[in-house]
C-alpha cells in the first residue's frame, strides 16, 4: 500500500485500500466461520448450480451463433450415385399434422444423389395417405413408397408403425424424421458428411419450434426454443452422455442390428434416446449439423402442451433418473431460489435483489438464445416476455404433476410407464377414425379424456383426495377467485397489447379488411383435393379475398383432426365458429400467413376453465407473437421458402 501511495498518490491509494478491504479474505473468512458445514455445502452447491446454468446457456448461445449461423454445401451431395452412400428416409405418420404437406415435401426436395423415402402409416383409413399419394405424384422422380399397416413388435406405436419400413429399407443409413418436421434441402448431404467421419454413429438435429398458432403452441415453442435448446446443445457439446430427441435422427441399421435392431426398443417409450444410447455405448459419437428440425407446432391447447411436457418428463423419469432429479433446478425459478440462498450466505445480497437480477438476466439469455437460433432480431419483446413468463411460471407445477404420475398420452393412446422404462398400453386405437377402446381388464369402459379426466386420473393421487379437490374447485368462492384472476390477466394482457399496437395502424387496418362469414364456411365442405391444396399453401402467400375461403379450411386441417370423420370435422368447424365471434375470425383470417390464421382449431375439446384462460390470453398472445411467424433464419431464405415471409 505504501508503494502504491508513492507511485499513484494518496487518492488512488485510498480507493485501492477500500477495494482491497471489500474483497479481502476477511468477509470470506467470516463466511466460513459464521455458517455450519451443511450451510456451506448448500451454499457452494447452489452457486455451482447457478454458474453451471449460465455457463450452459452461454455455451449454447455461442454454438447457436456459430454452428447455426450458416450452411455449407456438403461434399456428399456433390458425389455421383455410385459414390454416395444411400439413405432411406423413414417418415412415421399418424393423422394430419400442422403444415404436413410442406414437412413431407421437404424430404422429396433433398439435394442428394441417392435416397429413398418410406412413409409408414399404421391404419389404411389414415388421412395422411392422401397427402403422401399427392406428393408421390408430384415428385415422380423421387424413389418413394408408402407402407400401410403396423407390426406389433412391442408397445411403442411409433416403432410398430415404422418397423416394416426399417426392415425393408434399401440402404444401411436410415433417417427417421417425424411427420411434423421440416428440414432444409441440404440437410441430408450435411448429415451424411458427418456420418462418414470416423467414429460417428448417429447424427441428429436440434428441434426448433415454429408456426405457433395458439397459446399452447406458444408455450411449447418457448420450451423448445429456450430451455430445451440450451440444455440439448450444451449436453451434446460436452459429449458426456447421450441426449437425443427423435425428431430427426440418422444412424446405421448395421450398428443398431448388433443390439437387436429397432424392434428391440419397441417395449420402451423413450425409444429415441435409448437407440441413441445404445449406439453411444458401442463407442460411437453423436454429431449435429447446422440444420434445425423445424417442428410445426400448429394449434396446441394449453393442456396439449401440459400433457406433452408431462409425457416427456415421465418417460425421462425412469430412463435418465438423475437428470430428472436435477431438472427443476435448471429451470429459472428453481435455480433462482436456490442461488439466491447461496449468494445471500456468501455476500449477504438480499434474496429479492438477487432474484430480480437473476430473472432479468435469465430472460435476456433466453431472448438472445431464441434470436441466435432463429437468425433474426426479434422485435416483439412484449409478446415474447408474456409467453416466457407463462412458461416459466408453469414449469415447476408441471414438473411436480409429471413426476408423481406414470401414465402418458400419446396421440389418442394412453400408456402406463413401468419402472424398468418399459411401457404397458392402457387404451388402444385400432383406427385413426375410431374412438378409443379400453383394453380388457381396465376398470372403465369410457376412456379418459386427454384433457381434464386424464389430468386427474393420470396422477397417483388417491381417489378421496381427488374427490375433495374436485369439491374444492366447485365452491362458488373458489370459482369467483379463479374468474377474478382470469379477468385481471385479461385486463393486463389487453393493456399490454393495446400499448404495443399503438402506431401499428397498418396491421389494424388489415384486420378490418377480412370478409369471412360463418355461412361461407358452413356451406363449403372441403373435398380431399381441398385438404391437399390447403396443406400446400406456403407461409409466404398473402391471403387474398379469393383464397380466404380455402384458408378457412386450413384452420381445421392444420391441427390433429386425424381421428375425425369428414362429417365430424364439419360439425367441429361449425361449433368452433359458433363459439368464436365474427370479429375474432376476421382478425385472424386476414393475417398474411397460415401461422396467424389457424388458431381457431383446437385438437381436443377444452374444459371450461381452459377456455376461459385461453379466451383471455390466447388471442392477444398469439396475435402479438405472430410476428415471429415472419422471422426466418437468414441463411435458409433461398431454400426454405415455406418458412419465410417477406
Ligand atoms: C450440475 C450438473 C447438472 C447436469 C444437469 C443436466 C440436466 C439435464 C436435464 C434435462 C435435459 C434436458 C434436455 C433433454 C431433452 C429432453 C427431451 C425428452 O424428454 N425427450 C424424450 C422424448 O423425445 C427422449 O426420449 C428423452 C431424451 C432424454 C435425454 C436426456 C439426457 C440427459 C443426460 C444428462 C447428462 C448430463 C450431462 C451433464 C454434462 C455436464
Ligand atoms: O401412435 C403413434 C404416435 C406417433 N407416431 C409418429 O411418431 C412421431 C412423433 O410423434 P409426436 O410428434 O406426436 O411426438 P413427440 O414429438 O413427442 O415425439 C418425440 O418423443 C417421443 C419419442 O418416442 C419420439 O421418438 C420423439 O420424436 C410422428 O412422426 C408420429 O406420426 C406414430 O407413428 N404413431
Amino acid at each position: 500500500m505504501e508503494r502504491l501511495h508513492n507511485y499513484l498518490g494518496p487518492s488512488f491509494a485510498v480507493a485501492a485500500e477500500g477495494l482491497s478491504s471489500s474483497f479481502s479474505s476477511q468477509p470470506l473468512d467470516s463466511v466460513w466461520e459464521r455458517h455450519s458445514k451443511l450451510q456451506l455445502f448448500c451454499m457452494i452447491l447452489s452457486i455451482v448450480l447457478w454458474v453451471f446454468c449460465f455457463t450452459a446457456a452461454i455455451t449454447a448461445i455461442t454454438i447457436s451463433r456459430t454452428r447455426y449461423a450458416g450452411h455449407k454445401r456438403s461434399l456428399s451431395s456433390r458425389m455421383t450415385k455410385d459414390e454416395a452412400p444411400g439413405v432411406s428416409i423413414i417418415r412415421p405418420l399418424r393423422g394430419i399434422d400442422s403444415n404436413m404437406y410442406e414437412n413431407l415435401a421437404s424430404s422429396f426436395r433433398q439435394d442428394y444423389p441417392l435416397f429413398e423415402i418410406i412413409f409408414s402409416v399404421a391404419q389404411p383409413n389414415d388421412p395422411a395417405i392422401a397427402v403422401v399419394k399427392d406428393l408421390i405424384k408430384k415428385y415422380p422422380k423421387v424413389d418413394a413408397r408408402i407402407i400401410i399397416g403396423e407390426k406389433n413388435v412391442g408397445i411403442n406405436p411409433k416403432i410398430n408403425n415404422m418397423i416394416q419400413s426399417y426392415e425393408t429399407a434399401k440402404y444401411d443409413i436410415v433417417w427417421v424424421c417425424d411427420s411434423n418436421v421440416y428440414v432444409d434441402p441440404g440437410c441430408m448431404g450435411r448429415s451424411v458428411d458427418k456420418m462418414m467421419k470416423p467414429g460417428v454413429g448417429l447424427v441428429h438435429h436440434l428441434p426448433f419450434g415454429v408456426r405457433p398458432q395458439t397459446l399452447g403452441s406458444e408455450l411449447e415453442l418457448m420450451f423448445l426454443d429456450t430451455v430445451h435448446a440450451k440444455m440439448y446443445l450444451f449436453i451434446n457439446w460436452t459429449g458426456l452422455a447421450s441426449c437425443v430427441v427423435g425428431k430427426s435422427n440418422l444412424y446405421r441399421r448395421s450398428d443398431l442390428n448388433k443390439v437387436g435392431g429397432l424392434a428391440a426398443f419397441g417395449k420402451y417409450m423413450a425409444e429415441d434416446n435409448l437407440v441413441a444410447t445404445a449406439i453411444f455405448n458401442m463407442g460411437y459419437k453423436h454429431e449435429m449439423t447446422s440444420d434445425l428440425a423445424y417442428q410445426s407446432l400448429g394449434s396446441m391447447t394449453p393442456s396439449d402442451y401440459f400433457l406433452r411436457r408431462a409425457r416427456w418428463t415421465r418417460i425421462r423419469k425412469y430412463t435418465v433418473t438423475a437428470a430428472t432429479v436435477v431438472e427443476p433446478f435448471i429451470e429459472m425459478i428453481g435455480c433462482g431460489l436456490v442461488a439466491s440462498y447461496g449468494f445471500n450466505l456468501l455476500w449477504n445480497i438480499h434474496m429479492l435483489n438477487f432474484l430480480a437480477f437473476h430473472v432479468v438476466f435469465w430472460f435476456l439469455v433466453d431472448w438472445t438464445m431464441y434470436q441466435a437460433l432463429s437468425g433474426e432480431k426479434m422485435d416483439n419483446l412484449r409478446g415474447f416476455l408474456m409467453a416466457w413468463c407463462l412458461r416459466e411460471l408453469a414449469a415447476l407445477p408441471l414438473y411436480t404433476y409429471a413426476v408423481v404420475g406414470s401414465t402418458v398420452d400419446w396421440r389418442d393412446q394412453t400408456f402406463l410407464l413401468l419402472r424398468d422404462g418399459t411401457v404397458k398400453a392402457l387404451t388402444s386405437t385400432p383406427s385413426t377414425k375410431a374412438t378409443k377402446t379400453i383394453v380388457p381388464g381396465s376398470p372403465s369402459s369410457t376412456p379418459p379424456s386427454p384433457t381434464t379426466a386424464a389430468f386427474w386420473a393420470n396422477t397417483m393421487v388417491p381417489q378421496s383426495t381427488q374427490d375433495s379437490l374436485r369439491k374444492f374447485f366447485r365452491r362458488p368462492a373458489v370459482i369467483s377467485v379463479v374468474r377474478s384472476t382470469l379477468a385481471v390477466i385479461h385486463f393486463l394482457v389487453d393493456i399490454l397489447i393495446k400499448s404495443q399496437r399503438n402506431g401499428n395502424e397498418d396491421e389494424d387496418g388489415e384486420l378490418s379488411d377480412g370478409n369471412i362469414s360463418e355461412e361461407n364456411v358452413r356451406s363449403n365442405v372441403p373435398e380431399k383435393e381441398e385438404i391437399l391444396k390447403l396443406q400446400k399453401v406456403p407461409l409466404k402467400q398473402r391471403v387474398s379475398s379469393s383464397n380466404i375461403k380455402n384458408k378457412k379450411y386450413a384452420f381445421d386441417y392444420d391441427g390433429d383432426d386425424s381421428s375425425a370423420t369428414e362429417s365430424e370435422l364439419v360439425l367441429r368447424r361449425s361449433s368452433r365458429l359458433k363459439t368464436s365471434g365474427r370479429s375474432k375470425f376476421q382478425k385472424h383470417a386476414t393475417f398474411e400467413s397460415e401461422d396467424d390464421e389457424g388458431r381457431i382449431l383446437m385438437r381436443h375439446d377444452r374444459s371450461a376453465e381452459e377456455d376461459e384462460l385461453s379466451k383471455a390470453v390466447e388471442p392477444y398472445l398469439s396475435d402479438s407473437l405472430s410476428r415471429r411467424g415472419r422471422t426466418r433464419r437468414v441463411d435458409i431464405s433461398n431454400t426454405s421458402q415455406f418458412l419465410s415471409v417477406p
